[in-house]
This record gives structure tokens, C-alpha cells and sequence, in this order.
């Protein structure tokens, strides 16, 4: 079968990047992404590229190339569902807020209610293929909700897990590790698996496209996201390990990841991981583990979030005591509210977590962040509900300026690892702040030689 015509439902941090690059390497395929928010779609569509509603390196180029040729931004979920032989679901899959598996499991509802406007508006075949983060064994609640349509239209259901990350999602997209593609190994199967792969293989290596059973694929992605946030929190425990002996986590991590059994990736210590996914994909691992009975798995896994906590308080705890036991009515100048570099995302960010203990110790915060909205760092202060809209309000200044931001400040924390911060003009920001003027890395990112010779006092993560 050959693949003209795609559909996906989500314009957000995946469907979006993912299906431009789709479409801007396969020029005789018509991609339409859809989604509810009208807002989001209105912003895709917006003549000046720059203001698309994702901030990726390359991105708003790929976007100019192909949108308006055979890419397209559009709220017609059915027109688009109708038209299209291959269905992307690429909506949200957050942890539960409510209800059985509360603050664990996966929030399928989304999920759902694609499949049923699926069933609904189908008349001919079609493929649908996970693209979202799912718990094992979703395509079967899927595949369920099709086939009781009783209108005829056969479906196949793929599981082609996501594997791009923020900030390099088009680097990502275009060299991509590998392409994992999940399927029924009955001939539709096979048949609907071989159609997603000459997809990718217009620009992947066919060496680099996997395809396995649809529950290998789907417990992959969870199982890559365990072990990617399990070095961060193996590092960070020793990092703390680090502050009580004397030894430096960037040295430990610089001599483990030279033994090519371990690898030097993804091993740098921080004030925690954040973003959309670590944290809900281990939960959601954990849920399953408890579901099947298996507590010494779930226990196992969990104890990578708790690691992450303790690591977010550990970063306020320390301010706080650096400054003397007390940070009430001192300035403290965020540089940072992202989760990492290079995105505009600030979903479980570090940030917001360590913004509102401080909060809690009566400290005013001043942000700056490069790509991040004033009313986003509020909405995510007020989303936590520790305290009202007013009081955060009055708690958060944001500039649109770093020099700015630090002038008069008690202490500096970096809380994202922009590539600016470390362009800085330190001394002027050190002549601008009160004194003692303590510097807070948490990012490990600033030369700490340089930033004591000009006066500073310097704490890094693990040193
Ligand atoms: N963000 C990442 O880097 C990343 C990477 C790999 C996998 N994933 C997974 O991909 C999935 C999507 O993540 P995201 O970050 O793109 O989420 P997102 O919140 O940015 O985007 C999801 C979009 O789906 C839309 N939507 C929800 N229900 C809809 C419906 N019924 N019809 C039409 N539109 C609907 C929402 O309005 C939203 O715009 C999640 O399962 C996530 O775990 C995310
Ligand atoms: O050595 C490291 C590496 C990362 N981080 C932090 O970990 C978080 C996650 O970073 P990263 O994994 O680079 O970004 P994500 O966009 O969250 O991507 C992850 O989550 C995606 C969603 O499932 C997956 O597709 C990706 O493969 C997986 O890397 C961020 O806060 C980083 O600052 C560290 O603290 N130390």
C-alpha cells in the first residue's frame, strides 16, 4: 500500500515537529495535523513562521517549506480523519488527577475519545498508529473501540513510539537513533507495518527502522524513558554523595563514562530532571508494575522520582541555608524556567518547584528566561495551588532582561542551562547585586574559578 494521505491528531510538542519533517521529506505525502485548540492551530498557521507555537532550532524553517504544499494546520478533525488512510494519535497522555490510579496512572481519556471519532467518521480502511507515550497493551482498548463500529472498516493499529527530545527535536527527527514500529504479525499487519516503514525510509536508514510485536514496542518507549531518567537520579544521588566527601560529580562522571559499558551520556548532574515525560512515563511504569502484582518492580522504579524530589528540595534547601538560614524579602534571581536549553517547554520544571519552596520561605523571585511568557511561569505557580493567583502575583517579577533581572539581588540560581549564561558579563552582574553575591549552578554550567576570582560565592551540584 501506498501512503498519500496522513492525518494527525495533536499539534503539540510531537505531532507538530514530527509531522513537518514528515512532510518536508516526503513532498508526494498531504499531512494534516488537527486539533481542538484553536488557538494552537491559528498559531501554526501564522504567516511569520517565528511565531509558531513551538520554540525548536529549525523548526519554523522546515514549517516555511512545507506548509501550504503538502502540510497543513486545520481544526477539521473529521474532514481530516476521513480523508487520510494513515491516523497519527498524537494527543496528551498525562498522569491521572482524578479518580482510580490518581496521580499515577496514564489519563487515557484523550486516547479515547480519538479512537471513537475515528469509529465514528471512517468509511474506507485505515492505519491508526500510536504516536503518544502509552501504557502497554493500550492498542488493545483501541483496537476494541474500532472494531465494534459495526460499519465495516477494517483498522490495523501501530505502535510507533516517539523518541525526539525537546530542544533537538529536529536534529532528532531527522538522524533519529531508531524508528520503532509495533504491529500485528498477521498479513494486514505486516502489510500496514511495511506501508509506515517506506514512510521513514524516505530519509532513515532501513537498518535503523525496527519493527516488533505491538506490546514489545509500546513497554519500550516507558522502558527508555525508566532507564534515560535513572542515570540522571544514579548521578545526582552521587552528587550529593560528592558534597560530603570532597570528590567532584563532573570528574566522577567524566571517569565512569569512559568505560564504554556505561557511556558519558546523559549523566550530568543537576537540580533534577523535568519535562512532560520522565516523570509521567515512570509513574505510569509504576502503576502497571502494581497492577500485575509486581511491588519489588514498581518499588524499584519509584525510587527514581523520589531521588528527583529530593534533589529539586535539596537545591532550595541549600539557598536557604547558604543565605543564612533566612531568604524572607531577599531578592533571588532565577536565570531559567524551562526544563533544559532550547525549548519554550516548562511542563515539571525544576524551576517551578524550587520557585515555590522559596516562595513558601517569604523570598522574592525574579526570573529571566530567554523564550518562556510572563503568564507562563504564573500559570505554573498557580496550577501547584499553593497559594492564590495574587500572592504569586506578587511574589514573581519577570524580566525580559538578565542584567536586569540580577540588579540588587542576594543570590543568582541557574535553573536552566541556556548557552547565553555562560556569555554573561559577570563582573557587571557581580558589581549589580547586594553582597555577599551568592551564585547557585544548578546547571554545573559557569566556571567557578572565574566566578570566585570576581567575588563570588559559588555553589555548584556536587562539588
Ligand atoms: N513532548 C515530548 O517531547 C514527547 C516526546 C515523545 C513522546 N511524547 C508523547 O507524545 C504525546 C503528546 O505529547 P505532546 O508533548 O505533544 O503533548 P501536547 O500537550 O503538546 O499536545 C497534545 C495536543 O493534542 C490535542 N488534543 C487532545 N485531545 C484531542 C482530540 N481529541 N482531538 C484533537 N486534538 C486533541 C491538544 O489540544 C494538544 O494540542 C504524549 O503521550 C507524550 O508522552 C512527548
Ligand atoms: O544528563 C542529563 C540529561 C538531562 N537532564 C535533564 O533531564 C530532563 C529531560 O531532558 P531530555 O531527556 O533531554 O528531554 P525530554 O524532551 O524530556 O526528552 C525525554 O523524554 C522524551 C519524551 O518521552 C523522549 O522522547 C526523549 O527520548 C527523552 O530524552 C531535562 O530537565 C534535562 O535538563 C539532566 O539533568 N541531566
Amino acid at each position: 500500500m501506498k501512503i498519500t494521505k496522513i492525518c494527525c491528531i495533536g499539534a503539540g510538542y510531537v505531532g507538530g515537529p514530527t509531522m513537518a519533517v514528515i512532510a518536508q521529506k516526503c513532498p508526494d505525502i498531504q499531512v494534516t495535523v488537527v486539533d481542538l485548540n484553536e488557538q494552537r492551530i491559528k498559531d501554526w498557521n501564522d504567516p511569520n513562521t517565528d511565531n509558531i507555537p513551538i520554540y525548536e532550532p529549525g523548526l519554523a524553517g522546515i514549517v516555511a517549506e512545507a506548509r501550504g504544499r503538502n502540510l497543513f494546520f486545520s481544526t477539521e478533525v473529521d474532514k481530516a480523519i476521513d480523508e487520510a488512510q494513515v491516523i497519527f494519535i498524537s494527543v496528551n497522555t498525562p498522569t491521572k488527577t482524578y479518580g482510580k490510579g490518581k496521580g499515577m496512572a496514564a489519563d487515557l481519556k484523550y486516547i479515547e475519545l480519538c479512537a471513537r471519532q475515528i469509529a465514528k467518521v471512517a468509511k474506507q480502511n485505515k492505519i491508526v498508529v500510536e504516536k503518544s507515550t502509552l501504557p502497554v497493551r493500550t492498542a488493545e482498548a483501541i483496537k476494541s473501540i474500532l472494531d465494534n463500529t459495526g460499519n465495516g472498516v477494517q483498522f490495523q493499529i501501530l505502535s510507533n513510539p516517539e523518541f525526539l527530545a525537546e530542544g533537538t527535536a529536529v536534529t532528532d527527527l531527522l538522524s533519529p537513533d531508531r524508528i520503532l514500529i509495533g504491529g500485528d504479525t498477521t498479513p494486514e499487519g505486516e502489510e500496514a507495518i511495511e506501508a509506515l516503514v517506506d514512510v521513514y525510509a524516505n530519509w532513515v536508514d532501513k537498518d535503523k527502522i525496527l519493527t516488533t510485536n505491538v506490546w514489545s514496542s509500546e513497554l519500550s518507549k516507558l522502558t527508555a524513558n525508566a532507564f534515560l531518567a535513572q542515570r540522571i537520579s544514579s548521578i545526582n544521588a552521587m552528587s550529593e554523595l560528592c558534597e560530603k566527601t570532597g570528590a567532584d560529580v563532573s570528574e566522577v562522571a567524566r571517569a565512569i563514562g569512559m568505560d564504554s559499558r556505561i557511556g558519558p551520556k546523559f549523566l550530568k548532574a543537576s537540580v533534577g530532571f523535568g519535562g512532560s515525560c520522565f516523570q509521567k512515563d515512570i509513574l505510569n511504569l509504576v502503576y502497571i508494575a502494581k497492577s500485575y502484582g509486581l511491588s519489588e518492580v514498581a518499588d524499584y522504579w519509584e525510587q527514581v522520582i523520589i531521588m528527583n524530589d529530593h534533589q529539586k528540595r535539596r537545591f532550595s534547601n541549600k539557598i536557604v541555608q547558604t543565605l543564612y538560614n533566612t531568604v524572607a524579602d531577599k531578592k533571588i534571581t532565577f536565570l531559567g524556567w524551562a526544563f533544559k536549553k532550547d525549548t519554550n517547554d516548562t511542563r515539571e520544571s525544576a524551576a517551578i518547584y524550587v520557585a515555590d519552596d522559596l516562595i513558601n520561605e517569604q523570598a522574592k523571585i525574579s526570573v529571566y528566561d530567554p523564550k518562556v511568557s510572563r503568564s507562563k511561569m504564573l500559570s505554573d505557580l498557580d496550577y501547584l495551588e499553593t497559594r492564590t493567583v495574587e500572592e504569586n502575583n506578587k511574589a514573581l517579577a519577570i524580566f525580559d532582561n538578565a542584567y536586569e533581572a540580577c540588579k540588587g539581588a542576594h543570590a543568582i540560581a541557574i535553573l536552566t542551562e541556556w548557552d547565553e549564561f555562560t556569555t554573561y558579563d559577570w563582573k557587571k552582574i557581580y558589581d549589580s547585586m547586594h553582597k555577599p553575591a551568592f551564585l547557585f549552578d544548578g546547571r554545573n554550567i559557569l566556571n567557578s574559578n572565574e566566578l570566585e576570582a570576581i567575588g563570588f560565592i559559588y555553589k555548584g551540584i556536587g562539588s
